[in-house]
């Protein structure tokens, strides 16, 4: 008998990279993604199914087994991956920096500073490995409003062409890490599923290498 496998897929800009590379692995959607409301689909291989997910919910969906694999980029993985994730292949889409930003031309206060961000762990590791202490706010969104408003004196968000920090009179400061889209495997279906999931990583692997 073989394994039905379950792919969650991260929605918005993450999705439109990657339905290509799935579809060039043999896996396309039956449906009309932008016109339906389901949030799971059919695809050609009658084994695997679609789940289209906010990008932070996917490492859950994969940790505990709603999905054998997922596809998240890799600031979510650094923010809320956990330990039962295997990370087999950089899809090398959506890439951009995770970086430090703050108001244009100003150095940031000597002492303990403010940081807005929505990544909260990320943020706290980063300031703890720099040795500089740091109150971490929460924001979900719109953070380069932060330090226009007071409300922080850093941030710390996705910088890719600069235009969103530029536009609200903020530079990039300091780079925390490189990001791009990861495919992430459930460690139990790895072993139990290799046979249908090895397959599918392979043939992902050859179209992001033909893209290189
Ligand atoms: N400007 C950008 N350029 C390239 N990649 C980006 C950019 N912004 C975000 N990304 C990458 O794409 C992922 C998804 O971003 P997207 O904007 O679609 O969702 P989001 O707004 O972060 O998530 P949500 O709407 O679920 O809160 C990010 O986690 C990051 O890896
Ligand atoms: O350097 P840039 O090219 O300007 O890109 C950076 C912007 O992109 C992301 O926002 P996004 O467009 O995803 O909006 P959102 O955070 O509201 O989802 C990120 O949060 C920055 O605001």
């Amino acid at each position: 008998m073989t394994d039905s496998i379950t792919i969650a897929l991260s929605k918005g800009r993450i999705l439109e990279e990657t339905l290509p590379l799935l579809a060039e692995a043999g896996i396309e959607l039956i449906d009309d993604i932008k016109k339906s409301r389901k949030l799971v689909f059919s695809t050609t291989d009658p084994n695997v199914r679609v789940l289209v997910i906010r990008a932070t919910d996917v490492p859950t969906y994969v940790q505990y087994g709603g999905a054998d694999l997922g596809v998240t980029g890799k600031d979510v993985l650094m923010e809320h991956g956990g330990d039962g994730l295997y990370e087999p292949l950089d899809l090398n889409i959506s890439r951009c920096r995770l970086m430090t930003a703050g108001p244009k031309g100003k150095t940031p206060p000597a002492g303990r500073i403010r940081v807005a961000t929505k990544f909260v762990d990320i943020a706290r590791r980063y300031y703890a490995a720099q040795g500089r202490q740091a109150d971490i706010i929460k924001l979900y969104g719109a953070m380069e409003l932060a330090p226009i408003l007071g409300l922080a004196d850093e941030i710390v968000d996705i910088v890719d062409t600069g235009n969103t920090l530029k536009a609200n009179g903020l530079e990039a400061r300091e780079l925390i890490d490189n990001i791009s889209t990861r495919l992430v495997v459930n460690r139990a279906s790895m072993k139990m599923k290799h046979q249908q999931i090895n397959p599918i990583i392979e043939k992902m692997a050859a179209a992001v290498d033909k893209r290189r």
